[in-house]
């Protein structure tokens, strides 16, 4: 099959900015793609790059987009090397879109909804519980660890019990600190700890997922199918947060997830709605039925 290549650079601002270890992240740049068929149907995909999580850049997809020929194969979209996973996700996904252009309907107590870090959880958890989301996402590794252990005990007091509670550090604590938080949350409804340590420092995450029972969950250490593999082959079996749109080829991580039993959770990049629906469809088929998916943040943008 040969398509019409079109696409297109975007730049969205958040409503309000992300605040991570990785910094203050305030405007999601991409590329939306269209592939046009020879009946002029239209396949839509969206190229989200995430490079602090180790994807291409947004100049590097840039550039392989406008190297391309106007008119593009099936074979050439397979063949996107593995260092553009955010290129083989929009290609890929345009491709698919022709097969399936319907949403995933989902709610909002299957989505984690994401708290603002700071204290400033303690004023918004209750508007997402009543908006429907019966998991919250709170950033850690901003602030000070005092400081953020005394909202955390603040945030378990008032959350409901049935509430589930994700920390995600961005890999932005010590060892010392990942026990600290691990022992502190022993027996609360936290459900796992995201990404204590930095991604060189996979070996002590490792020994840390055997002492403590709260799960441990991997993202920046498992943002491409090859990391994905890697940490499963050096005996991973604590959650992987997987962001679809930064980890490739969706044939090749569909092989993935499905040769092999993975506790997965399927997260956004906060891309627009062209990756999101590719991104749910791949969610619905892989993620975790039993844990929220990690795409709470479905309106992030002015
Ligand atoms: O995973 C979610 O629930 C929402 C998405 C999310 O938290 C993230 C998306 C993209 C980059 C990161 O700052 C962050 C994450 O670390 O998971
Ligand atoms: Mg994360």
């Amino acid at each position: 099959m040969v398509y019409q290549l079109e696409f297109d650079p975007y730049q969205k601002e958040f409503k309000q900015p992300l605040n991570t270890n990785h910094g203050i992240w305030q405007l999601r740049e991409g590329i939306v793609i269209k592939l046009i068929n020879q009946t002029e149907k239209i396949g839509y995909g969206e190229i989200a790059p995430i490079p602090w999580f180790g994807s291409e850049t947004l100049q590097q997809a840039i550039d392989f987009c406008q190297k391309l020929d106007r008119q593009i194969s099936d074979e050439l979209i397979l063949s996107i090397p593995d260092d553009l996973p955010a290129c083989q996700f929009g290609f890929e996904s345009a491709r698919e879109d022709f097969k399936n252009c319907q949403n995933v309907e989902i709610s909002n107590s299957q989505l984690a909804g994401l708290l603002p870090t700071g204290i400033s959880a303690l004023s918004t958890w209750e508007k997402l519980w009543n908006q429907g989301y019966r998991t919250l996402k709170w950033k850690i590794g901003v602030a000070d660890i005092k400081e953020e252990l005394d909202i955390f005990q603040k945030l378990i007091q008032v959350i409901p019990f049935e509430a589930k509670l994700r920390l995600d550090a961005n890999g932005g604590l010590n060892y010392r600190q990942a026990k600290t938080w691990l022992e502190t949350v022993r027996g609360t409804n936290v459900e796992f700890l995201e990404q204590p340590l930095p991604v060189n420092e996979f070996d002590a995450m490792l020994e840390l997922s055997k002492i403590y029972e709260t799960p441990i969950a991997l993202d920046e250490s498992v943002a491409n199918i090859r990391e994905l593999k890697k940490c499963y082959n050096l005996g991973w079996r604590g959650v992987f947060v997987i962001k679809p749109a930064i980890a490739g080829s969706p044939q090749k991580l569909r092989h993935f997830c499905r040769t092999n039993q993975i506790d997965a959770v399927f997260s956004s990049v906060f891309e627009t709605s062209v990756g999101r629906k590719a991104a749910l469809k791949l969610a619905s088929e892989l993620s975790n039925p039993q844990r929220a998916l990690g795409f709470g943040v479905n309106h992030w943008f002015n």
